[in-house]
């Protein structure tokens, strides 16, 4: 669907993107996490077109695609160049603006998210401003919906709304995608099939989240820290009282370490998203050039 071939962007004197090498594909949800200012807002844009690569090639849906503006609802992260418009007024220049628009939407979700119409959007409060920037990128009728940092600031409320909003977006129609920037692992957890992890304006490790939260585990062990630190699939390890926590990458792998020399184990955990994405992006900083 999205194809970036070796992408470059100089973004100032002192951070660049790439070269990067990533492919969306279609039904897919993305998550893209990475330290503050990592690149994930640059990266977005690059992919939205709101800037353009200085090398490699970014091609959209089909090669001779040329509306491919018209599938690409973007959700930035401030609302940066909307501030003196109403949504009333955004909407009309939406509608002019994109084909795919959608009026009828429009006016039940501001009802949904109950928004005012004619209030200037620096006039909402921030979170009542994320929503908006929401209801209009969910008024068209896109393939691609690209979000950065969506829920920041959002109440509970509407951040549920916001969560449907997007799963009745992607049941409608198969072959949509949506690749979102988060600090946050319960939205990465709800909402992501897929993680892309970035260090320094570079790709350093795309994951399956199912595969991901299967795969790591927290062991609880009465045997000695020596005795397991270097057991297959051991990440890290822990004196905790009298029981030694291991934290394993691989389960299977540590599990029949384990077995196989007869250790004892009391417990075996699943472990957070938090934690492992922790442990992702630590290991990411060591990586840079990585394709995708
Ligand atoms: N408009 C801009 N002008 C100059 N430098 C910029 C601009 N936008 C971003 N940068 C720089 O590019 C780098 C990456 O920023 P970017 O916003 O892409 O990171 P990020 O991963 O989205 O960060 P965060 O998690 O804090 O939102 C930073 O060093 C930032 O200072």
């Amino acid at each position: 669907m999205i194809v970036c071939s070796e992408v470059e962007k100089k973004i100032d004197s002192t951070f660049s993107v790439g070269p990067l090498t990533l492919t969306v594909e279609p039904g897919i949800v993305t998550a893209l996490v990475g330290s503050n200012g990592s690149g994930k807002s640059s990266l977005l844009r690059l992919i939205s077109g709101l800037i353009q690569p200085d090398q490699g090639s970014i091609s959209r849906f089909q090669r001779e695609e040329t509306n491919w503006r018209e599938k690409i609802a973007f959700i930035p992260q401030s609302s940066k160049g909307f501030e003196k418009y109403t949504l009333g007024h955004l909407a009309a220049i939406h509608q002019v603006g994109f084909k795919n628009w959608d009026q009828k939407k429009f006016e039940s979700l501001l009802k949904r998210y109950d928004l005012p119409v004619d209030k200037d959007v620096e006039e909402l409060s921030g979170g009542m401003q994320r929503q908006a920037l929401a209801v209009l990128a969910l008024s068209r009728s896109s393939t691609m919906l690209i979000m950065d940092e969506p829920l920041a600031g959002v109440d509970v409320h509407a951040q549920e709304r916001l969560q449907q909003d997007w799963l009745t977006y992607l049941e409608e129609d198969p072959i949509r995608s949506i690749v979102f920037a988060t600090h946050v692992p319960d939205e990465i957890k709800d909402l992501a099939d897929q993680i892309i992890c970035m260090n320094a304006g570079h790709l350093v490790g795309k994951y399956e989240k199912d595969e991901l939260l299967s795969r790591y585990a927290r062991f609880w062990t009465n045997e000695s820290i020596e005795q397991v630190r270097n057991l297959e699939g051991v990440h890290s390890v822990f004196e905790r009282g009298p029981q030694v926590e291991i934290l394993s990458e691989d389960r299977e792998k540590t599990e029949l370490a384990l077995l196989e020399k007869q250790l004892n184990v009391t417990l075996i955990q699943p472990m957070k998203m938090a934690e492992i994405l922790r442990m992702l992006l630590k290991e990411g900083e060591e990586i840079n050039d990585a394709h995708y």
